[in-house]
């Protein structure tokens, strides 16, 4: 279960990496973008593409989930140049947790600053509903608090220091600009704000793990994000995220519902143009002196 050291990335294999895609891209973006499961539509928004499917890029792991088409997107969205991932890593697919975060380097040696992510998740809490958009504003890491953290292992301080601070994980003017936009386009009825937790996955949660989940202040669950935020966070990149709840986590003995791919899938779909929406509207708003227009 501990990540063996010799399974991280040096500074230089991140590097070369990142160079092999600038030298094909010419394009060095500020905003990076994390597509969840089913919401990966939000790539074919941006304009003037190049894409590299990941079995082609040096050091990157392959997508193995359906719904992660495993495409890195480079382009401009609302006119800002982009970079985005079609399909993310998960614990589950049996890679190291240095392997599954590995692009958050990438993306911050490519020059991002901002990192929009999605994911598909479970809703525990009582008041959301299925469709309900939730801002995290925390999160429970369950596999971390376990010892999986992506950051065990020899420190490089050319990409952060030791012991990160996550108290401010998730940036507190992102979350204001994302209910901002939200509000703006009409959204309010189902944008929430919560704490999200992860789990390891693949198996769904037991009733009991839901109540205990939902006891211990989760509002949605899921098997991702969580390790990216981590790293992201250690090289200084600023981070949003945002849940779909694409399914009533089950809390109830008498329960008829069975937690399952294809429904978190189908309200994907649903949801997926009005959250395509709410991320290209507030790319445009994001300004990179750490200013929102
Ligand atoms: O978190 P994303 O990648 O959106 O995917 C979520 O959906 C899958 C389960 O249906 C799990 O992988 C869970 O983490
Ligand atoms: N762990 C977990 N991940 C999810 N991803 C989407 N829905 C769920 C869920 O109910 N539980």
């Amino acid at each position: 279960m501990f990540p063996d050291a010799n399974t991280g990335y040096t500074y230089e294999d991140c590097k070369a990496t990142a160079d092999w895609l600038l030298t094909q891209t010419g394009l060095s973006p500020l905003v990076g973008i994390v597509c969840g499961s089913g919401l990966g539509g939000l790539a074919d928004l941006l304009k003037d593409q190049v894409v590299f499917n990941y079995k082609d890029i040096p050091n990157f792991p392959q997508s193995t989930v359906h719904g992660h088409a495993g495409r890195l997107v480079f382009g401009t969205l609302k006119g800002r140049a982009c970079v985005c991932m079609q399909g993310r890593f998960h614990l589950y697919e049996g890679y190291p947790i240095q392997k599954i975060t590995l692009p958050m380097r990438i993306f911050k040696l490519l020059g991002v600053e901002t990192v929009l992510m999605t994911n598909a998740a479970g809703g525990l809490n009582q008041d959301f509903k299925v469709g309900d958009v939730m801002i995290i504003k925390d999160h429970l890491n369950m596999p971390g608090l376990a010892g999986n953290n992506p950051l065990s292992g020899p420190n490089d301080e050319r990409f952060g220091v030791r012991f990160p601070c996550m108290s401010d994980a998730y940036d507190r003017e992102l979350q204001q600009l994302a209910l901002d936009v939200g509000q703006d386009l009409g959204y309010g009825d189902f944008l929430r704000e919560g704490v999200y937790c992860v789990l390891g996955g693949p198996s769904f949660e037991t009733i009991a793990e839901c109540r205990m989940l939902s006891k211990l202040g989760a509002d949605a669950v899921g098997m991702s994000t969580v390790h990216e935020v981590i790293v992201a966070r250690h090289c200084g990149m600023r981070v949003l995220a945002l849940s779909l709840i694409t399914n009533q986590a089950v809390m109830d003995y008498d329960s008829e519902e069975k937690a399952n791919h294809e429904e978190v899938l189908e309200t994907g779909k649903q949801r997926a143009e009005q959250l395509e929406r709410l991320i290209s509207t507030m790319v445009a708003r994001i300004e990179h002196n750490n200013n929102y227009v």
